[in-house]
């Protein structure tokens, strides 16, 4: 068995039990790599295409993301290719992120945020969290979800009044055309409605808000406060638009070590299911270090959440890469060489929480590693196909 792995995956000792695994640069990976390959493991930087995998032996296609925008399904149907992803992976990674940008952003204005209002957009693993953990701080949350309120699984206020919350979060999939199209969601109109006294946090996909109307209002001095993880054109991000947003982040809200090693573990849980072999077992949860920080006010939350991950070095080595003679490569380098980021649970918590954190605190350091929380591998099987 040959598999061809992005460089970029960690904990793929159960793949390299099946066979040979080969490592490549997923964003420079071509047909010619997966001439003998059967397995193909990719991140988000790889488009899945057609003319990438017609005529190559794969027959398993496994992406260690929660986004798949860059994977044609379509095409790997025609082909019979399955197709695995890892809805939720990293899901805490990102609300913790969001969390953080939320406190700063309460700290620039001068508010707390409990009881504050926030809109979140896209309720899913990602947005879902991020508004159970907003509920448990009293924040009012404008959930925003026509999909799932379709399908009477939210109560959904419209996207407009989402976008009237003191702050914004934006939780959705990237979907380029037809009837559902979250490209430019926020588009120069809607960008145009928000005012300096909001927040605008984007973590989903860069294309889900025009940066070139985006970098516009913030021209103009009087645009919301900006939090960008997601970029249109990643590798390559407009220089201005960096100047003039608060935070900028080379696209790693997700890069936990936890997110990063479930994304692995997920897919070969996933390619078990595909084979009709028994599931892995869940891994053993290792015994956890105390993290003893009181938590009696925000501003001490925000501190519990920069023991884990330092929002403001993101942005500080980002600003320095532009210097560089090749940004996009430099942006590159900079998830490739991501400082190792824990989640909270990895951590036992020690210490005073006032009565209004607990609930917020406990969710926190709630362990996901197992039972009915651990997030489950989505599997695509084409129609017709089998994996013998
Ligand atoms: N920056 C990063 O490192 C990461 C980014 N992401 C991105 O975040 C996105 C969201 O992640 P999850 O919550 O896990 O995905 P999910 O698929 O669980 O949830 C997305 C939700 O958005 C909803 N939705 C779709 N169109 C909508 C619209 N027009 N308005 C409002 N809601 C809409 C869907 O119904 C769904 O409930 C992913 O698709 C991915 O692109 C995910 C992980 C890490
Ligand atoms: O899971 C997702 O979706 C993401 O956006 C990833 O966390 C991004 O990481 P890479 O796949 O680009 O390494």
């Amino acid at each position: 068995m040959h598999i061809v792995a992005d460089e970029n995956m960690p904990a793929l000792d159960d793949f390299e039990r099946l066979g040979r695994v080969t490592r490549v640069d997923g964003r420079s990976l071509t047909r010619a790599d997966l001439r003998d390959a059967d397995i193909l493991l990719v991140r988000s930087v790889t488009p899945v295409t057609e003319a990438l995998l017609a005529d190559t032996p794969v027959r398993f296609v496994g992406s260690a993301t929660i986004g798949t925008d860059h994977v044609d399904l379509d095409a790997l149907d025609r082909l019979g290719i399955a197709f695995a992803c890892a809805p939720g992976c990293n899901a805490r990674a990102v609300a913790e992120y969001v969390l953080q940008a939320l406190l700063m952003a309460s700290q620039h204005h001068g508010r707390p945020l409990r009881g504050s209002t926030v809109g979140v957009i896209g309720l899913g693993n990602v947005g879902g969290l991020v508004a159970a953990w907003l509920r448990a701080l009293d924040v009012k949350v404008l959930g925003c979800d026509p999909p799932l309120a379709r399908a009477g699984r939210v109560t959904s206020v419209s996207l407009d009044e989402a976008l009237a919350a003191d702050a914004v979060t934006l939780h959705v999939p990237l979907i380029k055309g037809g009837d559902e199209a979250t490209r430019h969601l926020l588009d120069k109109t809607r960008l145009r409605a928000l005012n300096h006294e909001q927040t605008l946090i984007n973590t989903c996909r860069g294309p889900v808000v025009d940066n070139q109307a985006l970098s516009r209002r913030l021209a103009r001095g009087d645009g919301p406060l900006t939090f960008l993880d997601v970029w249109e054109g990643e590798p390559l991000l407009n220089p201005a638009l960096l100047e003039q947003v608060f935070n900028g982040s080379p696209h790693v809200a997700g890069y936990s070590v936890e997110g990063k090693r479930l994304g692995s573990a997920m897919l070969y849980e996933a390619w078990c299911r595909w084979m009709g072999e028994p599931a892995p077992a869940a891994p053993a949860v290792a015994e956890r270090r105390t993290l003893a920080l009181d938590v009696e006010d925000e501003s001490q939350l925000l501190a519990l959440l920069r023991y884990a991950h330092r929002l403001p070095e993101d942005d500080q080595r980002l600003r320095r890469s532009l210097r560089e003679s090749d940004p996009g490569a430099a942006f590159d380098r900079l998830r490739k060489q991501y400082p190792p980021r824990h989640e909270l649970h990895h951590w036992r918590h020690q210490g005073k929480v006032a009565p209004s954190l607990r609930a917020l605190v406990s969710l926190l350091f709630e362990s996901n590693a197992s039972g009915s929380a651990r997030p489950v591998p989505a599997l695509h099987r084409p129609a017709g196909s089998s994996p013998r």
